[in-house]
């Protein structure tokens, strides 16, 4: 067999075709959806990713604002502008790129930002309302790869998931949504024991482990669908410069029915969860939600 790609360029596109009518809709109510993003630091793949976000911002008519600080910024710094950011009417939401260098507290930092601009969807009190079945803004890579199954009807109910890896920002989140809508699931990490064992009974597997090539075509059952949120910038080889995904494509695909490629997959899926959240910010601040 030879997998199928989910096309996550093409999903994008086809969710946002609303979000620029839906942009000028409120605007005309008063209400400009503002998207701010944070980057502490220099990393260059922050960097690249702020751009894109900054840049479907625009083209969604949706106002992006962007706070760069150096690598030694203090944490008093970023705290005092989310303040200043959680008070001003015109913020719908606030984003602070992650990683942070290492003298600032990611927990204090994503805590300090006001739930409801919290369009990353990663203060505690987001993340609890997701635990508990509950509206929130739900963390923009889960939920997009959410939108990539049921956008092929992928069936969840009663199927066997695995996720790798157990980051807050993707894979536990990943697996609160997948046993929400009715998987049974698996959360394998670097401590797990025989991680071949858990993926080849898997119908639908998610590799969220920062390694590129990491999961192989023999670790996948015959069928199973093959979700990469890998982001992984090549540094040598043939293909260096070149992203990577976590997973092998080119064995994963003969075995497997579904797959996402990288790049073309989850990330731009990513971009356009974190677009719908901020209108919906918007929205509610307009009290049109
Ligand atoms: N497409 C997108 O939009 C996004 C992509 N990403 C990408 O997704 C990947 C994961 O990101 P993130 O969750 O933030 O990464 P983290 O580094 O925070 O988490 C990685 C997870 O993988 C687990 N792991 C590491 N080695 C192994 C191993 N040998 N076997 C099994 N599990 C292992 C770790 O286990 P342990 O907990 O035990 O250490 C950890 O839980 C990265 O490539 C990142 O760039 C991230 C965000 C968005
Ligand atoms: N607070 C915070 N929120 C995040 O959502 C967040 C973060 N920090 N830190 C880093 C990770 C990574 N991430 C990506 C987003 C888009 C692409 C993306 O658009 N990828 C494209 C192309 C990228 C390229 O060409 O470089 C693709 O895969 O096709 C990738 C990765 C969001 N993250």
């Amino acid at each position: 067999m030879t997998a199928r790609n989910i096309d996550g360029n093409a999903l994008s596109a086809k969710l946002r075709e609303n979000f620029a009518t839906e942009a000028a809709t409120l605007a005309q109510a008063g209400v400009t959806p503002c998207l701010v993003v944070m980057l502490v630091g220099d990393n260059p793949a922050s960097a690249v990713y702020v751009r894109n976000k900054v840049a479907a911002c625009e083209k969604a008519g949706i106002k992006s604002l962007k706070f760069e600080y150096p690598a030694d910024a203090t944490e008093a710094e970023v705290l005092a502008r989310i303040a200043e950011l959680n008070a001003d009417p015109s913020v719908h939401g606030i984003l602070v790129q992650l990683p942070l260098p290492k003298q600032i507290d990611e927990d204090k930092v994503l805590e300090a930002i006001s739930a409801e601009k919290d369009v990353d969807g990663f203060h505690a009190e987001n993340f609890g309302l997701l635990l508990q079945g509950r509206k929130s803004f739900y963390p923009c890579t889960p939920w997009g790869v959410m939108k990539m199954l049921e956008s092929e009807n992928v069936p969840i109910k009663g199927a066997e998931a695995v996720v790798i890896g157990r980051s807050n920002i993707v894979g536990k989140p990943m697996a609160v949504m997948l046993l929400s809508q009715g998987a049974t699931v698996t959360v394998c990490h670097s401590q797990t024991k025989d991680l071949a064992f858990h993926t080849r009974r898997a119908d639908i597997v998610v590799a969220a482990v920062g390694k590129p090539k990491f999961l192989t075509g023999d670790m996948i059952k015959p069928g199973a669908v093959v979700i990469d949120v890998g982001i992984n910038r090549l540094l040598e080889g043939p293909d260096a410069g070149k992203l990577c995904g976590d997973v092998d494509f080119d064995s994963a695909r003969e075995v497997a029915s579904l797959i996402t490629p990288v790049p073309g997959g989850v990330g731009p899926m990513t971009i356009t969860m974190l677009l719908g959240n901020t209108l919906e910010s918007a929205r509610r601040a307009a009290g049109k939600a």
